[in-house]
């Protein structure tokens, strides 16, 4: 199982990150986040920590030229796709980048099966409200959730052990409960967020 810590802004939260044990960096392009952050300081951040942490850039209904572009600056290794966009948009994103496609749990019915035969996109599953700390029901979602899907919306220390228990993600992603403020990591929380995964699924220590 991964674990991505999103919304990096500055070289400090990604080594504090990656010494905590993520596998992934989150940078939004979105220009509605208050964690937006430049794709210059994005390749510092994420270069900074060197080859082995993946370097995911998240955008939201952004055009697939900006997408592309920003994606060249910032040096990225993956991207995640918010928002209400075409299947063949995340096809075209994807012959250039891994893609984490983002649904609610509405969206599921209508779009999870078209990538279940895709390699190159993985479904995650998140809160209406992109960033805005609000765990959804995994009780609920429970019979629906995709094999190999990740999880985000409202993860935090106190409850990804509880969630990963549920439905059993393939990777797990937060933002709101690691953060002292907006864009600035917490890092006891970053810390306890990463170990508390791990302990949850133990097999998803890296090799
Ligand atoms: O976090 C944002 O500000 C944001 C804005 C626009 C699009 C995506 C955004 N975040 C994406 C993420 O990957 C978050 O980690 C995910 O939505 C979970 O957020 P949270 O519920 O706050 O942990």
């Amino acid at each position: 199982m991964k674990v991505k810590v999103c919304g990096i802004t500055n070289l400090n939260d990604a080594v504090l990150s990656a010494e905590a044990g993520a596998d992934a960096l989150g940078f939004i392009f979105a220009p509605v986040s208050r964690r937006l952050v430049t794709p210059e300081a994005a390749r510092q951040a994420g270069l900074g920590v060197g080859p082995a942490v993946a370097r995911v850039g998240v955008f939201l209904n952004q055009g697939l030229d900006e997408v592309l572009r920003t994606a060249e600056m910032a040096r990225l290794s993956a991207l995640q796709i918010h928002g209400n966009v075409s299947s063949l948009y995340v096809s075209q994103l994807a012959a250039y980048y891994p893609v984490l496609r983002v649904l609610r749990p509405a969206d599921l019915a209508e779009e999870a099966g078209v990538w279940r035969a895709d390699p190159g996109v993985t479904l995650m599953l998140d809160a209406p409200e992109p960033g805005g700390g609000q765990p959804l029901d995994w009780e609920a979602l429970k019979s629906t959730f995709p094999a190999g899907a990740w999880l985000a919306g409202g993860l935090g220390p106190q409850n990804v052990a509880q969630a990963i228990g549920v439905l059993r993600p393939a990777g797990v992603d937060a933002v709101s409960r690691l953060e002292s403020r907006a864009g600035v990591k917490d890092p006891e929380a970053v810390r306890a967020f990463v170990r508390a995964a791990r302990q949850a699924n133990p097999q998803s220590y890296p090799q």
